[in-house]
C-alpha cells in the first residue's frame, strides 16, 4: 500500500491557463506528476508543450490557476522563492556559454551559488561528464562538440547538484526536445542516456519531456499526453499510441494532413 505522502503528486498544475496577446495556448489545463513518472508531453507545433515546461520550471508565470510542488503552493516565479524540491530543465537549444570550458559550464552554478573548493567542485564535474560519457571532454569548448555531445553537457548541468545541501538535488528533470537536430544513432544515445539518469542508486527520478521524435516518444514515455487546442486531449502508455481510437492521436502519428488536427500551411 502506498502511504498518503506517496500517492501526493511532485508536482500539479490546477485549471492553468495561460494566452500570449490573444491566443488562448493552455486553457484551464489540470495536471499531475508523479514520483518515478517518465512522461513525454506531444502533440503538433504550437499547442503549448514548452509553454508547460517553463510554466513548471517557474520561469513563466500562470495567467490563472496554481501550481503545486510537493503539495506546496508556489507564489511568482522561482526567482522569487525556492521550491520545495529541485527542477532542472534541459533546454532545447543546449543553452551552453561559448567562451567558457565543458568543464566550466557543468560546474558553473556550484561555482556561482557554493561554497565548495575548486577541487570539490573539479571532481563533482568530472563524476557528471563520466555519467555522460563525456569524461574526456572538460576542457574543450562547446563549439568543439557535435550537438549531441552539446545535449549530453547539458544534462550533465542539468543533474549537478551540491552534495552538502540535499534540497538542491534535482528530483525533477525537464526536457525540452532533447533529440531535435540529431541523426538516429546520436537521437539513441540521448535516450538511453534519459533511461539511464532517471534511475540511480538512490531510486528513480520524475522527467517531463517534450519530444516529436517517434522513437524518443516511444523509447522514454512511460506515459504519453497529446496536447491540443489548449488542452489535455489524451493520455495513455506508449502500447496505446497503436491502439487508441482517439482521431487526434490516430491523425498525428500517422502524418496524414486529414482528420481534426488543423494543418498550418
Ligand atoms: N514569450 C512568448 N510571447 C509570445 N508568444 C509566445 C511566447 N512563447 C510562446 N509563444 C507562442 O505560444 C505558442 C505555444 O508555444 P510553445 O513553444 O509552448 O509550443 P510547442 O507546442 O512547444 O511548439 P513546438 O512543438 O513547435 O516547439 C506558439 O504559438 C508560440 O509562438
Amino acid at each position: 500500500m502506498l502511504s498518503e505522502k506517496q500517492k501526493e503528486p511532485l508536482i500539479r498544475l490546477v485549471g492553468v491557463s495561460k494566452s500570449f496577446g490573444n491566443n488562448i495556448i493552455l486553457d484551464n489545463v489540470d495536471l499531475d506528476i508523479y514520483r518515478g513518472d517518465a512522461l513525454v508531453l506531444i502533440g503538433p507545433s504550437g499547442t503549448g508543450k514548452s509553454t508547460i515546461l517553463r510554466i513548471i520550471a517557474g520561469l513563466l508565470p500562470l495567467d490563472k490557476g496554481s501550481i503545486y510542488i510537493s503539495g506546496q503552493k508556489r507564489k511568482g516565479l522561482i526567482e522569487d522563492g525556492e521550491d520545495p524540491l529541485g527542477i532542472s530543465m534541459v533546454f532545447q537549444q543546449a543553452a551552453l556559454f561559448d567562451s567558457l570550458t565543458v568543464a566550466e559550464n557543468v560546474g558553473f552554478s556550484l561555482y556561482q551559488h557554493s561554497d565548495l573548493s575548486y577541487q570539490e567542485i573539479k571532481e563533482l564535474v568530472r563524476e557528471k561528464l563520466d555519467m555522460v560519457g563525456l569524461g574526456n571532454t572538460g576542457d574543450r569548448f562547446p563549439a568543439e562538440l557535435s550537438g549531441g555531445m552539446r545535449k549530453r553537457v547539458s544534462f550533465a548541468r542539468a543533474i549537478m547538484s551540491n552534495p552538502k545541501d540535499e534540497a538542491s538535488r534535482p528530483e525533477v528533470v525537464l526536457y525540452d526536445e532533447p533529440t531535435a537536430g540529431l541523426d538516429p544513432i546520436a537521437s539513441t544515445v540521448i535516450e538511453d542516456l534519459v533511461r539511464e539518469l532517471q534511475c540511480t542508486d538512490r531510486g528513480c527520478g520524475t522527467y517531463v519531456m517534450v519530444s516529436h521524435q517517434d522513437s524518443t516518444i516511444r523509447r522514454t514515455a512511460d506515459r504519453v499526453i497529446f496536447l491540443y487546442g489548449g488542452k489535455i486531449q489524451w493520455t495513455g502508455s506508449v502500447e496505446e499510441i497503436d491502439t487508441t481510437d482517439n482521431p487526434l492521436v490516430r491523425q498525428f502519428f500517422s502524418a496524414s494532413t486529414k482528420g481534426p488536427i488543423k494543418v498550418i500551411e
